[in-house]
């Protein structure tokens, strides 16, 4: 915590912009968030494969927990008892939390959605659970998350438009809803709204501006990476972001690729999340400077180079590919870890140079630079 930032408050500050570029931070009682930021998926209250001092080293301000996950396993109302998610987990940086609503339509059975909110059986065990505004600020609060996601309903695409309206318009109902249960939060805790709307712009900028509207400490773009093409992604984007507060934080949901990231920050996005790197690292893909390079390939069976030697990452830079080959074609638990770690070091890699360009002005040739690097390959 820096001297100049009270120890209850949520604020943000932009540093720099570069076009539609922005660089800044996020301050919370739990420290800074370095915008543009990737942050990494800790669903389980865990970043797989990661001890969290190299969550940290690698250079991440603030995780992701998940509301759905934390209230199946191990609860809401234990993490609570046993202190919170941030002594749980041993992590003291800012926490965002999702609010459930997205994981319940892509993970649980037999849901039923209503005005109230909706109903499930875990993917767990099967035990019936509802899930209103209400109850996602409680588990939320219960798990001590610095940043909250108000509840919503999030449309898979393709869809119909009027499937899109009726989604976004029960997410504007809900957007009310959350706040309004969130009053009652300690002080320096934030929560956003999500913007809806598929990808029809009407409906994207009605969303938006209602949400703008109501005043929330920072807004979410919701309801993409969800199938879509990503020029469909970056469109809607470009719609959305005119209409929302420039001083208030832009987090992207579930984004992305590293070219992903870079296209999204020149469109003014501030944070990110996905679950790209570590779940890659389990499938034995690594992404680095000189595009992506996949460890299963026998190519690397006698490649004595790591992944990037000019790294500080040890993972990127101390393991050979050979060895690294080796751990995955014997499905050593190793080999996730170690590319899992270098994928979450990069990504954080990425951003960092992403800060430092836009405040140089030179996000534009940062992107084609770092693109050119990609194209190049790991000759
Ligand atoms: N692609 C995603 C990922 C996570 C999401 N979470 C919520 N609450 N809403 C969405 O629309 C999401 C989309």
């Amino acid at each position: 915590m820096t001297p100049d930032t009270p120890a209850d408050t949520f604020s943000f500050t932009l540093s720099a912009t570069d076009g539609a570029a922005r660089t800044g931070y996020v301050s919370t009682p739990r420290g800074r968030i370095r915008t543009p930021a990737f942050m990494p998926v800790g669903t389980v209250a865990t970043v797989k494969g990661l001890y969290f001092d190299q969550v940290r080293a690698a250079g991440a301000d603030i995780v992701l927990g998940n509301t759905y996950h934390l209230m199946l396993r191990p609860g809401a109302e234990r993490v609570a008892k046993l202190g919170g998610l941030h002594t749980f987990m041993r992590w003291d940086g800012p926490i965002l939390t999702d609010s459930g609503g997205f994981q319940v339509m892509s993970l649980s059975s037999l849901r039923k959605m209503s005005e109230q909110g909706v109903t499930f059986r875990s993917h767990v065990d099967g035990a019936y659970h509802e899930m209103s505004p209400e109850r996602s600020v409680e588990i939320q609060g219960l798990l001590g998350a610095d940043i909250q996601m108000q509840l919503d309903e999030c449309v898979r695409l393709p869809c119909t438009d009027e499937e899109a309206e009726r989604a976004m318009r029960l997410s504007l109902r809900w957007a009310e809803r959350s706040k309004r249960a969130f009053e009652t939060q300690p002080k320096g805790r934030a929560i956003f709204g999500i913007v809806q709307g598929g990808a029809v712009p009407a409906l994207r900028v009605e969303s938006a501006r209602a949400l703008a509207d109501m005043d929330f400490p920072g807004y979410s773009i919701g309801g993409l990476a969800v199938g879509e093409p990503q020029e469909v992604m970056l469109a809607m984007i470009e719609t959305v972001a005119p209409h929302l507060p420039t001083n208030k934080p832009r987090y992207l949901m579930g984004v992305g690729t590293p070219d992903d990231l870079l296209e999204s920050v020149a469109r003014g996005i501030d944070m990110f999340d996905c679950v790209m790197p570590t779940r890659s690292g389990r499938h034995a893909l690594a992404f680095t400077r000189f595009g992506r390079i996949n460890l299963k390939n026998a190519r690397h069976a006698e490649d004595p180079r790591p992944l990037d030697e000019e790294s500080d990452c040890p993972a990127l830079r101390d393991y050979s590919r050979a060895y690294l080959h080796h751990l995955v074609r014997c499905e050593e638990m190793l080999g996730a870890m170690l590319i899992s770690w270098a994928n979450i070091h990069y990504y954080q890699q990425l951003m960092a140079g992403a800060r430092a360009a836009i405040a140089a002005g030179r996000y534009a040739d940062y992107v084609a630079q770092t693109k050119e690097g990609w194209a190049r390959g790991d000759l």
